[in-house]
């Protein structure tokens, strides 16, 4: 992976490939014989309930914890590289909890990213009322724009995003995602763990849905849209918040 996108990156070859993924914690794995792929300019939607392993997947994908077996492939050769690595390479990891300096002004916070202020401004100009306001003082969906503009501004070409609208407003979670999918439409590859399931599938490509941790179910996101209400009562039944999809 590079940070030049367009050039490096032809037809349909993923940009990862996860192939028979088993990973976990300590000797107990929560993974098992994961094979996923990611390709550029696609969003793609992990779903499943709590506790399937979806955040466990990501980590191990973004490096952030080791595989116990199978191959992560970045663009096509197999990685082992820690996290601080893959992010060299050209990876954004976003996980659950949100990352932005509290005691910093929202101004300084995306001042941090690497295309600046206006950069960040554009894609969310309601931030520009609340530039002097500390970090801590941000509501939640502030912080998630504020991290997320962050992230967006080194132009990745893989986002890795976990919950990002996790406990926030419905038009917020609107906006952060249809800034995730203006980054795939310009190139990144994004793969997504989200709650709300009908918002998932609505901005991705493609998804799939796992349980106890495998992937059981997977397919076009316009597929797996039409037959939503059966996939929510079959495999999305235990989440904790189904209110939320
Ligand atoms: N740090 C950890 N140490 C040990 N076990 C963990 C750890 N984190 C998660 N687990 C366990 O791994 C399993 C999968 O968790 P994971 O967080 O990957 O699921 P998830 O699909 O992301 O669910 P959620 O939506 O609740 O985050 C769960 O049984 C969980 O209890």
């Amino acid at each position: 992976m590079t940070n030049q996108r367009a050039p490096h990156h032809h037809g349909d070859e993923p940009i990862v490939s996860i192939r028979n993924l088993r990973a976990g914690y300590g000797r107990v794995p929560v993974v098992h014989g994961v094979d996923l792929d990611l390709r550029p300019g696609q969003v793609v939607a992990l779903l499943g309930p709590n506790g399937a392993g979806k955040t466990t997947t990501l980590r191990a994908i973004a490096g952030q914890i080791p595989t116990v077996a199978g191959d992560i492939l970045f663009d096509g050769v197999r990685t082992r590289a820690p996290l601080h690595r893959r992010v060299r390479l050209g990876m954004a990891y976003i996980p659950e909890s949100r990352a932005v300096f509290r005691t910093l002004s929202c101004r300084d916070n995306l001042r941090l990213g690497s295309s600046g202020l206006s950069a960040a401004l554009a894609m969310f100009p309601q931030l520009a009322e609340r530039l002097d306001v500390p970090g801590g003082l941000l509501s939640g969906g502030e912080q998630q724009m504020v991290g997320l503009a962050r992230a967006l501004s080194r132009k990745p070409d893989l986002i890795i995003a976990d919950e990002l609208s996790l406990g926030l407003a419905p038009l917020v979670v609107d906006t952060l995602l249809a800034a995730i999918r203006s980054a795939a439409d310009e190139g990144a590859a994004v793969l997504l763990v989200e709650q709300h399931v009908r918002k998932a599938l609505t901005v991705s490509d493609f998804a799939y849905v796992m349980r106890r941790g495998s992937i059981e179910l997977s397919g076009t996101s316009a597929e797996l849209l039409e037959r939503v209400d059966d996939i929510e009562r079959t495999y999305l039944s235990l989440a904790l918040h189904p209110e939320a999809s």
